[in-house]
């Protein structure tokens, strides 16, 4: 889950003994695993043993996962463009790439995930040396490679589709994704915020620039937000980077441990604060992975039963908090890319009792969604297996157990079942059958479990957790006790039940013993300030019990070589030094890692916000007051953000109260050497286009219609406008010359009009162009021109 998501395109390793997939033709892609054996003895009895995969079923669910995973990819649904892209492949390279014979072999086109609505996901079962080699497939590779490079194609797993799918986003929807790196489902979330904004803006700029009476115009740009966060530093940075291709102003990264994720103030008044609630949160949360062998090959070399148990109170603080910070009626997605109950459905129990049973929370029942999407029913009853393979089915039977001391510092009593025991009609079941368990062998893809939660009343108060690992060790050493000494036994895990929030203790960040959920009317000014009994708002973050949590994090990480280091222990550390940290301080470095620039929102009377506006005759309706640089002083030396509304609120309300907020903003304007100091030297990024083309007065755009307008800008870097008598270049951008010509120096915007014929883009095209002096150009980043 997550570790798919490069813009790499290069297929895995592969021989031919590869089983057919669901797509016509062959498989091509082999056997994946050279370098690590398919085998692991204690991963194969688990899940043998277990029950989860039906006797009849096993031989094809364990050569599955032997298998290569198939390329699967998405198109980005929010954008037109996109959609014109996908068109092409329907339209020009499926046919293109069917019926191909390779090495006496018939290859399979590429084919629709079934279940993603709408055919905007693919997947593509040809083999490494088929895609090198064959020529309409090494074509179709490069035409990946470009498409994704702009934004309009994601490589993702297929199995790491589903999760966004079951949120219902809407654009007004305040999002949380509290585990997001590298940020594929990130990316899905972003769109649904912006899906439909295209067709929204054209009818706002169609009305003009008169502000419309009534609500605040938004000029149809989506008023909701993403906040994407990661504890791990690095990773969070690679979200940023993934996340980019999509230019949203409606997206905040932050890093931050997601047990203890800090509530964010979104309004002040009389004193009184109140903390953002969020509509939809996904809780994808660090698992052992186990579902993900076909390409994490480190699975095979490294599991074993106890990632799970390392893992499993991480992930139920994860869930909790997340739940804490969810409006009455939002929803919460739960998820991860194990298949393993003590990560999954025991995780669901011990939250929703922690939260006050189903009365306050409950699964929601997604049976009718994504119909062709074939998976299994959430399991009410499982056991648990030690390292040593003995299996337990009841908490009990391991405390009976001989080898007990050792268990209980691994086992805890919520990774037991509990809802086997009540009647199907008992109002205060949980109906763990309504998660979602994906198998790998059901439709050729990673294992994965899914679970929709909703948020039905508010959580007054908050069960202390049953056992922590530190509290199982505990009891383990009162056990031990026990068989010696009698008196000292009976006194101890009554001990370790009072010890919930001890120093070096690892406290449940949402584990007070009774906690309102009821905002403070006054809100402390640091988290490490805050009393505890004062939650909705983040908890104090004492740091040795901290590490340790990440740390437990760390260890569970498959260490493969295909695995990537999430909430490596180093970085762990060094995200938690910056937490513990005193507020910012520009260009100094803390825990060794880089502090972030601040976020300054610009005045909308600052005089370059007015230089700009009134140079490209910006339209009253964009907001002014939107605007952002990153440095302290807020002065706009060389790049001016644009951030929706929501974000403005949060950035500003919250600066300086230890939040660490890392990325928000698309890069709008950037400063530009001019060759006149009455020229406006903003000007308009490629990023920000999309966002500022349609309110962009006249003055500034140059209308074209034909291909080759923008064939010439592209071939020729600068070609002349205005040099008398000369003629050689006329005819490379003829149709705008004069146009060009009689505009002043500066930036403006080139938009070709879409038509039908050969010379006719399909498609209308928006291009930032520079006029100079004597000639003009595309100000467009290498990969766009390609
Ligand atoms: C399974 S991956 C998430 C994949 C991601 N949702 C995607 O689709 O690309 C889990 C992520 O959780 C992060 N993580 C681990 N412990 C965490 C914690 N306590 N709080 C927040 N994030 C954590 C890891 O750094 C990792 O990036």
């Amino acid at each position: 889950m997550g570790r798919n998501n490069r813009n790499n395109w290069r297929s895995r390793r592969g021989n031919k003994d590869g089983q057919g997939s669901e797509s016509k033709g062959a498989d091509t892609r082999g056997s994946a695993y050279v370098s690590i054996p398919t085998e692991n003895e204690k991963y194969e009895k688990f899940y043998k043993e277990s029950g989860l995969i039906p006797e009849e079923e096993w031989e094809e669910f364990w050569s599955t996962l032997k298998r290569t995973l198939p390329t699967t990819f998405r198109f980005t649904g929010s954008k037109g463009n996109a959609l014109n892209v996908l068109k092409t492949l329907q339209e020009v390279y499926v046919p293109h790439l069917s019926g191909i014979i390779w090495e006496g072999q018939p290859v399979a086109p590429p084919t629709p995930l079934p279940w993603f609505p709408d055919n905007l996901a693919w997947q593509m079962t040809a083999g490494k040396a088929v895609i090198r080699r064959c020529a309409p497939f090494k074509k179709f590779q490069n035409f990946l490679v470009a498409e994704t490079t702009v934004g309009n194609i994601s490589r993702q797993e297929a199995v790491s589709m589903i999760p966004p799918l079951l949120m219902d986003i809407e654009p007004h929807h305040t999002v949380l994704d509290m585990c997001a790196a590298p940020g594929s489902k990130t990316a899905q979330l972003i769109e649904a915020i912006h899906a439909g904004e295209e067709a929204r803006v054209e009818a706002a700029v169609a009305q003009g620039d008169k502000v419309p009476e009534g609500s605040p115009d938004s000029g149809g740009r989506p008023t909701g937000l993403v906040i994407a966060n990661d504890a791990d530093y690095r990773r969070s940075h690679m979200l940023i980077h993934q996340t980019k291709r999509l230019n949203s102003p409606n997206l905040i990264v932050t890093n931050h441990d997601a047990t203890w994720f800090p509530s964010i103030r979104v309004k002040e008044e009389n004193g009184a604060v109140e903390y953002l609630k969020f509509d939809r949160i996904l809780a994808d949360v660090p698992c052992t992975g186990d579902g993900t062998p076909r390409k994490n090959y480190g699975i095979w070399r490294d599991w074993t039963p106890n990632g799970a148990f390392n893992l499993h109170l991480t992930q139920v603080r994860i869930l909790v908090r997340g739940l804490q910070m969810l409006k009455v009626g939002g929803r919460i997605i739960y998820s991860t890319c194990s298949m393993n109950p003590v990560e999954n459905e025991a995780v669901l129990a011990a939250a929703i009792d922690r939260c006050g049973g189903v009365e306050k929370v409950n699964i929601v029942d997604v049976s009718d969604r994504l119909p062709e999407l074939k998976r299994r029913p959430g399991v009410s009853e499982w056991r648990i297996c030690d390292k040593d393979g003995a299996w337990f089915s009841t908490w009990e039977e391991v405390e009976n157990d001989k080898k007990s001391v050792e268990r209980m510092s691994r086992m805890t009593r919520e990774m037991f079942p509990t809802e086997n025991k009540k009647p199907l009609d008992d109002s205060t079941r949980i109906p763990l059958e309504r998660a979602i368990r994906v198998y790998p062998h059901l439709q050729d893809t990673g294992g994965f479990f899914i679970t929709v939660l909703e948020k039905k009343q508010e959580i007054r108060a908050i069960k202390p957790e049953t056992g922590g690992r530190k509290k199982m060790a505990a009891m383990a050493k009162a056990q031990a006790g026990k068989e010696i000494d009698g008196d000292v036994a009976s006194e101890a895990p009554e001990a370790a039940e009072g010890a919930e929030i001890t120093p070096g203790e690892t406290p449940a960040p949402v584990t007070p013993a009774v906690v309102e959920e009821s905002v403070p009317s006054e809100a402390p000014e640091s988290p490490t300030k805050r009393k505890i009994e004062t939650v909705d708002a983040a908890p104090p973050t004492p740091p040795a019990a901290k590490k340790t949590r990440l740390e437990e994090t760390a260890e569970a990480e498959p260490k493969g070589e295909a695995s990537e280091p999430w909430a490596s222990k180093k970085t762990s550390e060094k995200t938690e030094a910056k937490q513990e940290g005193a507020p910012q301080k520009v260009g100094r470095k803390n825990g060794g890692q880089p502090i972030e620039e601040p976020f300054k929102y610009l005045s909308p009377e600052h005089s370059v916000i007015k230089q700009i506006f009134d140079f490209y005759s910006l339209s009253p309706r964009f907001p002014r007051d939107c605007f952002l640089v990153r440095n302290a002083e807020g002065i706009p030396s060389r790049a001016i953000y644009f951030t929706c509304n929501l974000a403005k609120t949060i950035l500003t309300m919250n600066e300086g109260k230890n939040i660490k907020f890392i990325h928000c903003g698309v890069k709008a304007f950037f400063k530009q050497d001019v060759q006149e100091p009455d020229v406006c030297p903003w000007r308009i990024q490629n990023e920000g286009l999309p966002i500022i083309e349609g309110w962009i007065g006249e003055g500034r755009v140059v209308r074209a219609k034909q291909k080759s307008t923008v064939k010439g800008l592209l071939k020729e870097l600068f070609p002349k406008v205005n040099a008398e008598g000369y003629e050689g270049d006329a005819s490379t951008i003829a149709e705008i010359e004069e146009q060009v010509r009689n505009l002043s120096m500066g930036c403006c915007v080139l938009k070709v009009e879409k038509g039908t014929g050969e010379e006719s883009f399909a498609d209308p095209l928006v291009l930032p162009l520079w006029k100079s002096r004597h000639s003009c150009n595309l100000m467009l980043p290498k990969d766009e021109r390609k």
